[in-house]
């Protein structure tokens, strides 16, 4: 295949990618760096594009203007990984290393031969790895954020790659004064080869990554109740159900705040939303406390999953819960509050439907008995 054809596949691929990545940009899931990092693959596709007719018409001035967007692609994915590993690097330092390296190609672009020559593909070659090099610092950083994804780590190897073969390209030309002469062709197709590959793994560790951490979100999404950031029903029985197939024996607790409407109706919604938030929090420590289970079932309804064996009884449990929520009270409304319970154990029911119904019953009779001012 002739450099020009791989050229060509190189700005497609890189178009593609940069397509696909700017049509993210509209999902509400996706990460801010998408946008930088389309717009760097666009701009690299564009280059690629000039590249290949620059040779094909031995055109000095656009194989000039093909290098200077290159190298403007190349900063401007170190600046796309850069906020995509929050890296710390300034756009001001991105810019300024853009501006360096554009002036430092064109200086020596025009006072070096007319057409492909050595000095050009030594300067190339460097220019180039630096801006590879902060992709490297950035995505080093990205892998220690996210050890579990594998898509990180394709993106480094790829770019230590890309990286090490621009400086290997650089120092092949400047040791061999032939270099240009004998080995050009061969030379040049396998970097742009290599280039064409980079762009297949930058785009591919790009998008994936992306879409892991959309689906993940999502997930959040599904299984966290949106206020209180505790598990919403659907989770919370997903969660009780695996303890009951694993044969570990629990009671789960139905809880309901007391009079929790005249709370929203005397001191407003967002005083009711910070009491829901509050006892959330209180559940949620009991929950890592115990290896329980604490979720969100609706309004002012809350479930607890306790283990049957915990290291404090139950009862003490529900009590510092009972004291939590008055202190709460005292705090946001000026008065305790309460909340009433019913419970059952898993031994007294076969699935978690039942359990949760006979916890229900339980829970609305200590409401009516709440009422009837027997407690
Ligand atoms: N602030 C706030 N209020 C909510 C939310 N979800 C439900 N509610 C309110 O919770 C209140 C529940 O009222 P009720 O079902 O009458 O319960 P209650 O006043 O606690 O009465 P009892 O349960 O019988 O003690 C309603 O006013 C709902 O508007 C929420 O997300 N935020």
């Amino acid at each position: 295949m002739d450099i020009i054809t791989i050229i060509i596949l190189t700005g497609i691929t890189n178009l593609t990618f940069a397509l696909y990545s700017w049509q993210q940009v509209r999902n509400p899931e996706s990460h801010l760096a998408c946008k930088d990092w389309a717009q760097a693959h666009g701009v690299k596709a564009v280059s690629f594009f000039i590249y290949a007719i620059a040779l094909y018409t031995f055109s000095d001035d656009l194989r000039w203007f093909a290098n200077i967007l290159i190298l403007l692609g190349c900063w401007a994915e170190a600046r796309a990984y850069n906020k995509l590993a929050d890296a710390g690097i300034k756009l001001f330092h991105l810019v300024l290393g853009f501006m360096l390296a554009s002036a430092i190609f064109s200086y020596m672009h025009f006072n070096s031969a007319p057409g492909p020559n050595n000095t050009m593909i030594v300067t190339a070659s460097y220019l180039i790895a630096v801006s590879f090099l902060v992709n490297v610092f950035a995505l080093y950083k990205l892998t220690r954020q996210h050890s579990g994804s594998v898509f990180p780590k394709v993106l480094l190897i790829v770019n230590v790659f890309i990286m090490m073969l621009c400086l290997i390209r650089g120092t092949l030309a400047i040791e061999n004064p032939d270099y240009i002469i004998t080995q050009a062709l061969f030379s040049n197709q396998l970097f742009m080869f290599a280039t064409f590959i980079s762009a297949l793994g930058n785009g591919i560790g790009f998008i994936g990554f992306l879409k892991e951490r959309s689906d993940e979100k999502l997930q959040m999404r599904a299984n966290v109740d949106y206020l209180t950031g505790i598990h919403n029903r659907q989770h919370f029985e997903l969660l009780t159900k695996e303890k009951l197939v694993a044969r570990e024996p629990f009671t789960l607790y139905f809880m309901d705040i007391d009079k929790f409407k005249s709370v929203n109706d005397r001191f407003g919604h967002s005083t009711g939303d910070l009491v829901l938030r509050e006892f959330s929090k209180a559940l949620l420590q009991i929950e890592n406390r115990f290896n329980g289970v604490a979720g969100r079932l609706g309004g002012e309804e809350f479930g607890l999953v306790l283990p049957e064996q915990t290291p404090i009884s139950h009862e003490r449990i529900l009590a510092e819960l009972r004291s939590e929520i008055a202190a709460q009270g005292e705090q946001y409304i000026g008065e305790p509050m309460s909340f009433s319970c019913g419970a059952c154990s898993s031994r007294d029911a076969g699935t978690v439907h039942d359990i949760m119904r006979k916890a229900d019953v339980l829970l609305y009779k200590a409401k009516d008995a709440l009422y009837a001012g027997e407690i």
